[in-house]
């Protein structure tokens, strides 16, 4: 592995594209989620003033808008509590709530799963409907998907670390939902996520893509991976592109990351990297993608404009993947950068 580094030129440049913040509020914000986090007492106190969105088995509460698009359905914990009145539950349910965040009017953010009521009566309630996420994240704007991609996550980790792996026994979360600890053992247990490189390769002109046989039709995306264990950021890209498409990378710069729930929770790494012009025959693994291939600069302009996916019967086009996914960025970002140097 030595020798494939020693001739990869790697350029980082992580101080761009960091997230806007409105002047001191941002540290104080960030200060009271990290007392809340550590405060039981401040955090359910937090919570009878928050705002709560509800998911229903992972699926999370969402209305239509009248441009077709969704949105969450913040409640304020006193409708929450009311609703579950309504619907008989007892009022420990709430406590189950999980921290997401902080508005910027300093409220406390919580997402709580009502799993056990009965989905059309909380509907009813609460006039929307639960959604599946992977359906629904692409018709939302980035921050509430970004916040119901960690409600998600967060509650489904809660469901299945209720247990030690240690001791087999019960584990306890505090009031946050930040950590779980055995009852038994007082390990303490903490929200995991796996990391998953994200590649766009280049070969100075075109820009390869690739597609498993489970993408919607037509769609071909970045190439993708779970990094493994003791892998830095750069052998595990390395390690990916040789193994899916048989290429040796020249060089890595790095773009952004992302938090991305499906299937589980990790944390995508996005780069791009170049390849030889004189070295770009691709040798697809056929058992971790259908298909990889060299897209033009004008293939993915034009495909960057398609505005709904081709339906059954459509001629095949290409489909990129949408504005949510950290692909959609490094996709963007590389027609930019050839944009602005056919300029220069
Ligand atoms: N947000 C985006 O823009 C975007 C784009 C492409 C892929 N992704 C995500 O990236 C992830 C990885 O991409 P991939 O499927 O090509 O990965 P991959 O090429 O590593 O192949 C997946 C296989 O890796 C193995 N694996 C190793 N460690 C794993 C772990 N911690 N969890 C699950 N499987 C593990 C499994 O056998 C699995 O079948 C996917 O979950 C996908 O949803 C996101
Ligand atoms: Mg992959």
């Amino acid at each position: 592995m030595a020798a494939v580094f020693r001739h990869l030129r790697i350029i980082l440049c992580a101080t761009k594209c960091l997230p806007s913040r409105c002047c001191s509020g941002f540290i104080s914000r960030a200060r009271y989620m990290n007392r809340l986090k550590e405060d039981d007492e401040a955090c359910l106190a937090a919570l009878q003033n928050g705002h709560i969105f509800l998911f229903h088995r992972l699926s999370p509460l969402l209305q239509r808008t009248e441009r077709g698009t969704l949105k969450p359905a913040p409640l304020v914990t006193s409708d929450v509590q009311s609703v579950l009145q309504r619907l008989s539950s007892d009022g420990s349910l709430l406590k189950r709530s999980v921290l997401i965040g902080c508005s910027k009017q300093n409220q406390a953010l919580f997402c709580l799963d009502v799993g056990e009521l009965d989905q059309v009566a909380v509907e009813e309630q609460c006039e929307g409907n639960f959604m599946d996420l992977r359906k629904s994240l692409f018709l939302l704007t980035g921050a509430e998907a970004h916040l119901l991609a960690k409600g998600k996550a967060l509650l489904r980790w809660h469901q299945t670390n209720r247990f030690c792996s240690a001791t087999g026994q019960p584990t306890h979360r505090n009031q946050a939902g930040s950590q779980r600890v055995c009852s038994s053992s007082g390990i303490v247990y903490y929200p995991l996520m796996s990391p998953v490189v994200i590649v766009l390769v280049s070969d100075g002109k075109r820009c390869l893509l690739g597609r498993q046989s489970s993408f919607p039709r037509g769609m071909y995306s970045a190439l993708a991976g779970f990094c493994d264990m003791g892998e830095s950021l750069e052998e595990a890209l390395c390690r990916e592109v040789a193994e899916e498409v048989g290429l040796e990378l020249q060089s890595i710069s790095y773009s952004s990351s992302q938090h991305w729930p499906f299937p589980h929770s990790s944390l995508m790494l996005g780069c791009h990297a170049s390849v030889s012009p004189a070295h770009t025959q691709l040798q697809v693994d056929h058992t971790e993608l259908e298909d990889a291939r060299w897209f033009s600069l004008e293939e993915v302009t034009s495909a960057l404009k398609v505005k709904t996916p081709p339906s059954r019967g459509d001629p095949p086009i290409l489909w990129l993947p949408p504005k949510q996914a950290i692909a959609h960025r490094l996709i963007t970002e590389w027609v930019q950068s050839k944009v602005q140097n056919s300029e220069c």
